[in-house]
Order: C-alpha cells, then structure tokens, then sequence
C-alpha cells in the first residue's frame, strides 16, 4: 500500500517514460521498523536507480510513511565475481572496504543499440575485439571525442558483454574522477597495499573514463601510470576515454600520456548524414514512434554531432505526441527540433529565394514561373525545402512565394529529402546552402 502511495507520488514527478522505465519495475519486498526494502531486476537496474532515483524516493517515503530508510536489492544472483553488498552496492569479492561502487551501467549501452557508422567504425571494432578477448587491436585502447557522441556507451557495452560471456573477469569500471577519490581515501586511511593489489594482482580488465579530467592531478596520473604499465605489459586488457585527443591533453605527465597512447589511439568523429538517420531511425522505434522516413530526414538533417540532442528532440516529440493524441508530423518535429537548435527569425523565405537565385543563376520570376525545366525546378524545390527547414512559414505560406499550393511543396520537400539520402551531391548542396544561409 505504502509502496503504491508512494509510485503515485514519484509518477508527478519524474518524466512518464522514466517512470515506466525505472520505477514500475521496483517491487516492495518488505516493509516494517521504518524500512521499506525495493526489489529491482537486476544490479545494474539497482544501481541506475540508486544514482538517479534513490534520493527522491527516500523523500517521498518519509513525506507519506514512518520511514528512516530506503532499501534497494537485486532480485537476479549475481555472476561469481561480483556480490552485492549493502544497498545494492557493487563489490569484488575480497575487496571489503575502501572500494567505490562500480560505475552504474546504462542497460541500453550494448554493441546491439550501437548504430554503426565511418564515424565510430574503428571504435567500435576495437571495443568489440576488447570485449571479446581478441588481440587483433592490441589490449589497450585509448579512445576520444567530443561531449555525446559514445565513449560511454562503447565501454559499458564491453562491459555488458564481458559480464554476459566471462563472468568471472576481474573488471573494473570507473571514472578517473573515482580513481582519484579511491586513491586519496588509500592513502588517508593507510590502505594503499590493498588498492595496488585490486587493480595490480586483482585485475584481468581495467576500463577508466575521462582521464582528461586527471589534468594536473600528478599523484594520481603516477599511481594509474605504473598501473597502467604493469597491466598492459602483462597482457590484461585497458580501455581509456577523453574528452580531448592525446595532444591536447594539457598538465598530463609525458611518460603518463605515451603510456596510455601505447596501443590504438582512436577519435570518435561526428556522425555522417547516413549514421545520423540509422540512429535517429532506430531511437524512434526504440520509443515506439514510427520512423517516417520525412521525419528522419529532416532530424538528421538539423541535428547534428552530438546524438544526446538527438535523443533530447525524440524525448520532445514522443512528449508532444502523448499530449496531443497524434502520431508526430513535420510540424510537430520541427517546432521541437527548433526548440533545440532555435530557429532563425532573420532567414526570410525571401532571403532564401534570393540566395537560390543567386546561387543556380535563376531570375525569381522564373523560379515563381510554371516551367518544369530541371534547371528550374531542382533549385525551386530546394529552396521550398530550405524554407520549411529554416523558417516557421506554413506549406501554403511558402507555396505562395512561388505561386504554388501547398501539395506542391509537400512533393518538393519529399523528394529534397529522399534525393539527399540516395544521392551525396544533393545532400552536399543543401549542407553548403544551409551554411551559407546561417551566415
Ligand atoms: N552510434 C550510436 N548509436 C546509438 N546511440 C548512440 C551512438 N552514439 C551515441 N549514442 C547515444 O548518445 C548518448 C551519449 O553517448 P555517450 O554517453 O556514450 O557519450 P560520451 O561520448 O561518453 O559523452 P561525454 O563525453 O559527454 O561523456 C547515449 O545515450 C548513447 O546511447
């Protein structure tokens, strides 16, 4: 009962797909003296739910109940390498104390919800041959890039799949920041034997995120340094994140850099046109939402590099669907595309139609003409498409800049969009008109 009293309470506040996701599939295994224990599938869920949820639903079970305390375990047995610990925390067995939680994993973050692109090929290669104990790509991998475009998701995926396919490897996820924190705490409380050991003598496979953030840190850049060095040399595998390139990496010790540079160096780029609409196509199945191929046009068309926006307009449109009882269209997606990247209110529609003039030679008078000669309707349809894309203007608002109706430009639109994902020259040519426009 209490349980349920607090679901309700916790469902307005936090997003209805959160909820469904994180919440709905916790279970009340007790509830007396003041404690309410929760049942979550399994410990990844737990630990997810931990981070994000944990602090809210403590204080929406003491607003409703008698309640000191919150617990939360998995139901699934853990694999024979990791036992779970008080409040679902995440330990190798042997490690007792001074041993920070494993990094939470995101249970979508497999090879399986990966989109694959010449962006993130190699990446992606050498995370699976990682993964799976393969050394075609050598046993360390230092991958970068710029915010959202999937370092953690590649390195919770071999992870999630050395967990599934080798349980008993001795792994250990962690942020450099955590690594840090858990070396200062040795060093305080005098249990530096016991850290070297767990990653040293306790580790088959060492996955450390952000190293850019150890800048300057030279006690812990030398600890990870001759761990990192007795590690590779002895075969165990290493995988390294940053938000920055090797050369980049300022107040980072030479010898410390060169070590963790000493295997595959790889940068994940941003995604191309092709590997933006394989993601946003897959995300918007993954919500339910079907992938009209319009729909994916324009998206992977206005959003691009990080795919976090990606999944912020996808979030936005399933939300406005919801409320609106309507599978999303064109407009819809755009207003919530805009709401991401702002819309321009100094691109006109006549500015538009100048700059195409311009551009292919065209008179306005013969873009706004009858005459179906290619020469003429190719740049038409490209500027009723930049028009729909940069401006708020209505189908039959932009139809009228060219005496047009409305189907009209739906057509152009529709066969823009389609060009541009077959055919490379088009979809050159509206990149270099949009960054025209925008200037
Ligand atoms: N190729 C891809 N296919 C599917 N989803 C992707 C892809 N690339 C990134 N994502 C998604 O984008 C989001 C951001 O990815 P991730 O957290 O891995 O980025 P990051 O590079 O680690 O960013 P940061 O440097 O900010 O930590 C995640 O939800 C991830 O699932």
């Amino acid at each position: 009962m209490l349980w349920n009293a607090i679901k309700t309470s916790l469902h307005g506040a936090i997003p209805e797909s959160e909820f469904g996701l994180w919440i709905k599939p916790l279970e009340c295994r007790r509830h007396d003296d003041g404690v309410l224990e929760l049942v979550g599938p399994d410990r990844f869920f737990c630990a997810w739910v931990e981070d994000r949820y944990l602090g809210l639903i403590r204080t929406k079970a003491a607003e409703l109940g008698e309640i000191t305390d919150v617990r939360l375990q998995a139901a699934a047995t853990p694999p024979l390498r990791f036992e779970s610990g008080k409040g679902g925390q995440l330990k190798l067995p042997g490690v007792t104390s001074a041993g920070p939680r494993l990094r939470s994993l995101h249970p979508a973050f497999t090879f399986e919800q990966f989109m694959v692109g010449e962006s993130n090929l190699l990446a992606r290669s050498a995370c699976q041959a990682l993964a799976t104990g393969d050394a075609t790509f050598g046993n360390c991998l230092f991958m970068n890039s710029t915010t959202g475009l999937g370092k953690s998701h590649l390195t919770q995926a071999v992870v999630h799949q050395v967990l599934r396919s080798a349980p008993s490897t001795r792994l250990h996820y962690l942020t450099a920041q955590q690594f840090s924190a858990e070396m200062v705490k040795g060093i305080r409380t005098n249990a530096m034997e016991q850290f070297s050991k767990k990653y040293i003598n306790d580790c088959d496979m060492l996955l450390v995120e952000d190293v850019h953030t150890l800048t300057g840190k030279t006690k812990t850049q030398e600890e990870l340094n001759t761990i990192l060095d007795y590690l590779i040399k002895s075969g165990r595998r290493v995988i390294l994140t940053s938000a920055l390139p090797p050369t980049k990496l300022a107040g980072i010790d030479d010898d410390f850099r060169s070590r963790m540079t000493s295997g595959l160096v790889t940068g994940i780029e941003s995604p191309d046109y092709e590997t933006r609409a394989r993601i946003i196509r897959h995300k918007l199945q993954m919500h339910g939402l079907g992938a009209d191929e319009d729909l994916v046009g324009f998206m992977a068309e206005s959003l691009q590099g990080d795919v976090r926006r990606m999944e912020s307009a996808i979030i936005g449109i399933k939300a406005k669907s919801c409320l609106l009882g309507a599978p999303p269209d064109l407009g819809m997606v755009r207003e919530v595309v805009y709401g991401l990247i702002g819309s321009r209110a100094d691109i006109t529609g006549e500015a538009i139609r100048e700059l195409i003039g311009r551009q292919f030679r065209v008179s306005i008078e013969d873009l706004c003409s009858r005459s179906r000669k290619r020469s003429i309707t190719f740049p038409r349809q490209l500027a009723m498409y930049l028009t729909r894309k940069y401006t708020t203007k209505s189908l039959a608002d932009i139809g009228s800049l060219y005496n047009r109706d409305h189907s009209t430009v739906l057509y152009a639109i529709k066969t823009i969009t389609k060009d541009m994902s077959q055919q490379t020259t088009v979809r050159q040519q509206v990149e270099l008109l949009s960054a025209k426009l925008k200037n």
